[in-house]
């Protein structure tokens, strides 16, 4: 078969090693976007990074009448919402399915609309993602909230008023939907149980930067005073931990030395803890980590994934294929998602002995229980991967492939790879800096 724009073919087993850039988070660069909304006047958002869940953002922005003009510096994004009261939104269902950004858009299209549709989601397929605190949050504030056949239509006929909200679980989104709807709310509106990620102390900095009053306190409250106007902000978006992390795995994973400029050390401290204790080495500098593997031999890790500060349930899928490698049995409890170790198949086509148990492993206690059951996955290591074709089937999972290919012995595709661009920026040019072994046809 040809080779398509969506494959690539690797030859394993060579070392990466050199520098690479990350840029401003996926998961901060779309809600800033979605921010500055809220103001009055123009918004200066620096260090965007150049991926597909960006562009959607913009195309969405830009269907509601923010005009997002690019400045000189590569990653600027002049965004002007002075038009969007005029805007018609004659396509938005065209983007169904393409991000779970649209979400975000509730609050401010209400506050300066008074009503929003909202197409269908898209995002990860890792398990159900309901938006259930979303919507009732909402409410609280006063939405109106009527599901259609192809998204959800809300309307305010009262205005947006403060609410005391407290979430079932520290989710980043329902805390994201919190804080862009309370900022302009009347009244105040106090949290409970919010999310900490850097990413959500980044958004609340761009909103302090705008004019909002928003204290964060102890033990995840988070208290807004709502004001009446928002002015536009300049920022520069955090770097991006999920993707230094995947880097870090891939230098570790080949036995290779990865520089990545941009990461620090404050917001990957749970990472680096296990980066160690894998067996792993890492410099930090003032401007960027290094990753490397010192030589001698992998150890078995048990991890449990988490939100903020606990280790990421991002950061799982690149790391397992270190795992592969360490002598002895390593076990990850996925408790963010139901269901994120699909990915571990191809791995097991690859050579790994991968064994996912769908509810758990009996007997085993966390420390904070979620639910009855929680996935886990037990690697035994070391198996020497093997080259075959497999397919990218979500975001990390295909980096984790990607990953794969490269210490595998001999020829792999990995086909589907348009999805790694939802979130990694010029990942073909980086793995070409990196003295990776491929052909790519853009
Ligand atoms: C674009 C973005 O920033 N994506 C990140 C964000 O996703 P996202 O914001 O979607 O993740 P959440 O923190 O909201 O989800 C955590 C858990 O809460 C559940 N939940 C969430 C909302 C809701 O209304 N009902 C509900 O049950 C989810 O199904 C999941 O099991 O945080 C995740 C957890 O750090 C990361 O893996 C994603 O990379
Ligand atoms: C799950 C992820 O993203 P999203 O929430 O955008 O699907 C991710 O970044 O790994």
């Amino acid at each position: 078969m040809g080779l398509t724009s969506d494959e690539i073919i690797i030859n394993g087993g060579r070392p990466l090693k050199g520098r690479i850039e990350v840029r401003g988070a996926k998961n901060l660069a779309t809600k800033a976007m979605v921010a500055a909304l809220l103001g009055q006047s123009t918004s200066l958002l620096r260090n965007v990074p150049n991926i597909s869940d960006v562009r959607v953002v913009a195309g969405l922005l830009a269907l509601h009448g923010v005009q997002i003009t690019k400045g000189d510096t590569p990653g600027d994004y002049y965004l002007d919402p002075s038009r969007v009261e005029s805007a018609h939104m004659a396509d938005i269902d065209a983007h169904a399915g393409s991000s779970r950004i649209p979400i975000l858009f509730c609050g401010p299209l209400l506050h300066r609309l008074g009503e929003a549709f909202i197409p269908d989601l898209g995002g990860c397929r890792i398990g159900d993602r309901p938006i259930d605190f979303h919507l009732d949050a909402l409410r609280k504030f006063g939405a109106v909230v009527e599901k259609l056949p192809s998204g959800i239509r809300m309307t305010a006929p009262n205005g947006l008023h403060g609410a005391d909200i407290e979430l079932p679980y520290p989710s980043v989104g329902a805390t994201e939907q919190v804080l862009l709807t309370s900022v302009l709310a009347e009244g105040t509106t106090e949290l409970k149980n919010a999310a900490i990620e850097p990413e959500i102390m980044d958004l609340i900095a761009i909103l302090q930067k705008m004019g909002a009053i928003i204290n964060v306190e102890p033990n995840r409250v988070i208290f807004i005073e709502g004001v009446e106007e928002l002015h536009g902000y300049k920022h520069s978006a955090i770097f991006d931990r999920n993707e230094a992390a995947s880097w870090a795995a891939a230098a570790l994973a080949t036995e290779g030395d990865i520089f990545v400029g941009g990461a620090r050390q404050e917001e990957m401290m749970t990472f680096l803890n296990i980066f160690r204790k894998v067996g792993g080495a890492f410099e930090i500098e003032d401007d960027g980590i290094r990753f490397y593997h010192p030589g001698g031999e992998l150890k078995p890790v048990v991890i449990e994934t988490d939100v903020h500060p606990g280790f990421m349930t991002d950061w799982q899928q690149p790391l397992v294929v270190a795992l592969t490698k360490a002598n002895g049995v390593s076990t990850i409890h996925e408790t963010v998602y139901e269901n994120r170790f699909g990915f571990t198949d191809a791995l097991n086509k690859m050579g790994a002995d991968i064994v996912v148990y769908k509810d758990g492993l009996e007997g085993y206690k966390r420390r904070v229980a979620r639910r009855d059951f929680e996935q886990a996955a037990v690697i035994t290591g070391p198996t020497p991967l093997k080259g075959a074709d497999v397919e990218v089937p979500d975001l990390r999972g295909g980096f984790s492939h990607l990953i794969a290919a490269l210490t595998a012995e001999g020829q792999s595709t990995v086909s589907n790879v348009g999805i790694i661009s939802r979130g990694y920026e010029d990942f073909i040019g980086k793995l070409r800096q990196l003295g990776a072994d491929f052909v790519f046809e853009a």
